[in-house]
């Protein structure tokens, strides 16, 4: 990817301060593909294949004839296979046997979205946001599916901060209306339920039913777990809030359909992968980024005015604390010494990093940027 930095504006005086633009954690300069040892190279290109032969790697087991000198190795099976013309064929385009990992249980609008991105797909239910990050990194899913921000309650704070921690690429999108359904056991009346199970968000979103029920609100983990609560303990007072869907798996009973206050709720998902995708601008792409700036007046206007100057729309902007280093110290000479939270901007424009003005923008940006990281280049989700 080259990057071409170009000095439109004046501002742009301070040199390479940056340490370098980061694509997912690697200089841009000096980028060396992540790869790998057993990526395709060995028995196939399947997961299975893929986790198996890293295996063997780790076991220490000797699977090369240099480990037995003088004799043969015994494990001949565990050798390395040339690829094939059908190793390519493993994991078709329609998404079949890819494997998905989500926060949450089978039923859940988070599977939900894993499989609207991927029909076919087999999904891999975690129990927390960071094992499906951890269920990629290690070869048991190969991609992760996580809510990234919906349209009743903003952002999911901890979501932005596990995709700093972790070295995933963003790799797609995906935009869900959620459906929240009133569910209880079979034979059980609205008037019944003296308290009702789900999400913190579904239950927030579905205010007003709850509210002219006047029942007690619980929160769990996941809408689909509220369900599979209700159904697997036979609470005959207790309702959720969860999918048609998770109805079905739970057998659960539709006691109201689309119980949310406002009629759309949608919730915006990142799909993740290992490696990151080619950028194309044949269709519609979008680029996630983070950056850090030094403190002073109308810095993040500056930063902001490298996608303004190129007319590239901004579609999110959102900031956190640094956690590893919560203030900063500023020594100005009339006032003494003052101390400011340090934030990480995080930013989406609708630009994909082959086109030269993403390049140009991140190379003006990469000027004054403190640190810079690209986060995924994807195509944007415009269905709903
Ligand atoms: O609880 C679920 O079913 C989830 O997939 C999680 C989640 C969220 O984390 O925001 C996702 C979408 C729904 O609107 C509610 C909850």
């Amino acid at each position: 990817m080259a990057l071409e930095c170009v000095a439109v504006l004046g501002w742009g005086d301070s040199g390479s301060r940056a340490s370098g633009l980061v694509f997912n954690g690697v200089r841009n300069s000096n980028r060396t593909p992540r790869k790998c040892v057993c990526r395709g190279g060995f028995s196939g290109l399947s997961g299975d294949s893929v986790i198996k032969s890293a295996d063997n790697q780790n076991t220490g087991k000797s699977s090369n004839v240099n480990d037995v000198p003088g004799k043969l190795c015994k494990d001949l099976i565990s050798l390395p296979k040339p690829l094939t013309v059908a190793d390519f064929t493993v994991t078709p385009n329609d998404g079949t046997k890819v494997r998905i990992s989500f926060k949450g249980l089978p039923g859940s609008f988070s599977e939900d979205a894993a499989l609207k991105a991927y029909p076919k797909c087999e999904t891999v239910p975690c129990d927390e946001f960071e094992d499906t990050f951890k269920a990629v990194e290690l070869w048991l899913a190969d991609k992760a599916v996580l809510p990234i921000e919906n349209s009743s309650s903003g952002s999911i704070h901890r979501n932005y901060d596990l995709l700093l921690r972790h070295r995933l690429h963003i790799v797609g999108e995906v935009q869900l209306a959620a459906n929240f359904c009133l569910l209880a056991l079979p034979g059980i009346k609205a008037d019944q339920l003296k308290r009702v199970l789900s999400h913190p968000q579904a239950l927030a979103s579905s205010d007003i039913v709850l509210t002219q029920l006047g029942v007690a609100r619980e929160n769990v983990d996941d809408t689909a777990s509220a369900a599979q609560y209700v159904a697997s303990n036979g609470l005959r007072d207790a309702g959720a809030v969860a999918s048609a869907r998770a109805a079905e798996i739970y057998g659960l009973n539709i006691l109201a359909d689309r119980i949310q206050d406002e009629p759309d709720i949608i919730t915006r998902f990142l799909v993740l992968a290992r490696d990151p995708i080619i950028p194309r601008t044949d269709k519609l792409f979008k680029t996630s980024i983070v950056f850090t700036l030094d403190e002073g007046p109308g810095v993040l206007f500056k930063a902001l005015a490298v996608f303004a100057l190129r007319e590239i729309n901004l579609t999110k902007i959102e900031s956190r604390p640094q956690r590893k280093r919560p203030l900063r110290v500023v020594d100005d000479s009339n006032t003494g010494t003052a101390k400011y939270f340090d934030y990480l901007f995080y930013i989406d424009f609708e630009a994909s990093m082959a086109d030269p003005r993403a390049q140009n923008a991140l190379g003006h940006l990469q000027e004054f940027a403190t640190f810079l990281r690209v986060l995924g280049c994807y195509p944007m989700d415009a269905t709903l």
